[in-house]
């Protein structure tokens, strides 16, 4: 008997391939360069302080403008999205004894077919932690709520028999440093709000509801993601967002606060903030522990519970995807992003990490799997890399391979104790990441 499980491929970030990649910005040398050609990019206030990150990482000497910049972002907003390297080897000696966190080796600049991509400025180990990154906005995951830290997603110690009390700190520092969107989010009932993105199975929403607040409570600026890439959003899409900007907008109406904080709050900041989350928020899996290769984190992934939440961060979105990359992201602790080496890295490459939840895959097909299978992974791409995930499932037992022959495009690859390194390939271009199922007999 056969059997066909469709279900969904979920992605660390959902892709889009539109007109922006005719839009360039290159962060180099100390100076931001535009290159327009379909449209203009606005360079916010944001952006200039992003600039001046990367700026200061790369240890030159401030423009007045930069300098301006950065005074008035040089708390909240400034340190949200500032990356620091922290485990790669410093090139010289003088280096190591500064006082100054080593500058992350690494560029954003134009890739031949990618738009904007980030490179590395030198050499780096393989399993070499290349920087970490704060998130600009974070937010639980709903089911997660209870569970984890309002600010940091880190995971709360949970006392046997006690009542989940909604939402709560996990330091005093978590508590202090959420005053730049809680004080705000406290003074609004977000019972629909939440209602809305519980029953339709939201998650982006939430991440604006919380940009919402920081805004208004003056910790970032409106424009904050405009430097990042935004998805191309059809009519029928921004139909369907209306309901949820309404109600953000409701609650923070009935709470009074006033236009001269929320005027920013228009139809269309919320279509576009969400057309930015689609294409760089980051599904925020913890584990704990440091995992050497996909591989090792995907089992580790398998072990961890479910998303305790998503993030977006500034320098991480500007990686582009691989099916077979050189770096990867991980969250050990909580919502603070490392992007780790996968293998060593020539001074000049460009940084890739897969897109491809590698673990969302394994835990449906864990879910999914009873009996002896025959598992068909067949994963549309449209992307002109290579197209080869990996995928470690933990079936609890053994299959042949013969099994396998009569799709050629998959083949168990590597048998790590009671666990199966699936490799798919493909040479054909897809219009998009789409899981179409699994074959199972
Ligand atoms: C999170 S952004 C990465 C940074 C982006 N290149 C930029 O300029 O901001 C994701 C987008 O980058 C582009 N991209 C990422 N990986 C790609 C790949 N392997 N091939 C072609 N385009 C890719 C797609 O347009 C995708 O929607």
């Amino acid at each position: 008997m056969s059997q066909n499980h469709g279900t969904e491929i979920r992605l660390k970030r959902v892709t889009w391939f539109g007109p922006w990649e005719s839009t360039a910005m290159a962060l180099s040398n100390g100076a931001i360069y535009m290159k327009r050609r379909l449209f203009t990019v606005k360079l916010s206030p944001m952006a200039i302080s992003f600039h001046l990150c990367l700026q200061r990482s790369n240890n030159m000497r401030m423009s007045p403008v930069a300098s301006r910049f950065g005074a008035l972002y040089n708390s909240n907003a400034f340190v949200l999205f500032s990356s620091t390297a922290d485990t790669v080897t410093p090139p010289n000696k003088n280096e190591s004894l500064s006082s100054e966190p080593s500058p992350p080796p690494i560029r954003v600049a134009l890739t031949e077919s990618a738009g904007r991509g980030v490179f590395a400025t030198r050499r780096i180990g393989a399993g070499d932690t290349i920087h970490t990154a704060k998130p600009i906005v974070s937010y639980p995951s709903l089911s997660a709520i209870n569970t984890v830290c309002y600010s940091c997603l880190k995971k709360m110690k949970t006392v046997p028999g006690s009542q989940p009390q909604g939402s709560s700190f996990c330091c005093e520092n978590c508590r202090e440093s959420s005053k730049v969107f809680y004080d705000v989010e406290k003074k609004a009932d977000w019972l629909a709000f939440d209602d809305y993105c519980r029953t339709q199975g939201l998650k982006y929403p939430l991440l604006v509801k919380r940009l919402a607040c920081m805004v208004i409570s003056g910790a970032a600026p409106a424009g904050i993601l405009d430097i990042l890439q935004p998805a191309s959003l059809t009519q029928e899409m921004i139909l369907k967002m209306e309901e949820g900007f309404q109600l953000l907008r409701n609650a923070l109406v009935r709470a009074n606060i006033g236009d001269e904080h929320a005027s920013f709050l228009t139809k269309q900041w919320y279509t576009d903030v969400l057309a930015r989350i689609r294409i760089n928020a980051f599904r925020i899996e913890l584990a704990a522990g440091v995992y050497e290769d996909l591989l090792s984190l995907a089992s580790a992934s398998i072990e961890a519970e479910a998303a305790v939440g998503n993030a977006i961060y500034m320098l991480p979105s500007f990686y582009n995807h691989d099916c077979d990359p050189n770096t990867h992201i991980v969250w050990i602790e909580n919502a603070d992003a490392k992007l780790k080496a996968l293998r060593d890295i020539d001074e000049g490459e460009e940084l890739r990490i897969c897109y491809i939840d590698v673990s969302a895959i394994v835990r449906d097909a864990c879910r999914v799997i009873k009996g002896p299978i025959i598992l068909t992974l067949k994963i549309k791409l449209k992307s002109l890399c290579v197209c080869t995930a990996s995928i470690l499932v933990n079936v609890g037992r053994w299959f042949s391979m013969a099994q396998t022959s009569n799709y050629p495009n998959c083949r168990w690859k590597q048998r790590r104790g009671n666990r199966m390194l699936v490799e798919y390939r493909s040479s054909n271009l897809h219009v998009n990441y789409t899981l179409l199922g699994w074959k199972i007999r």
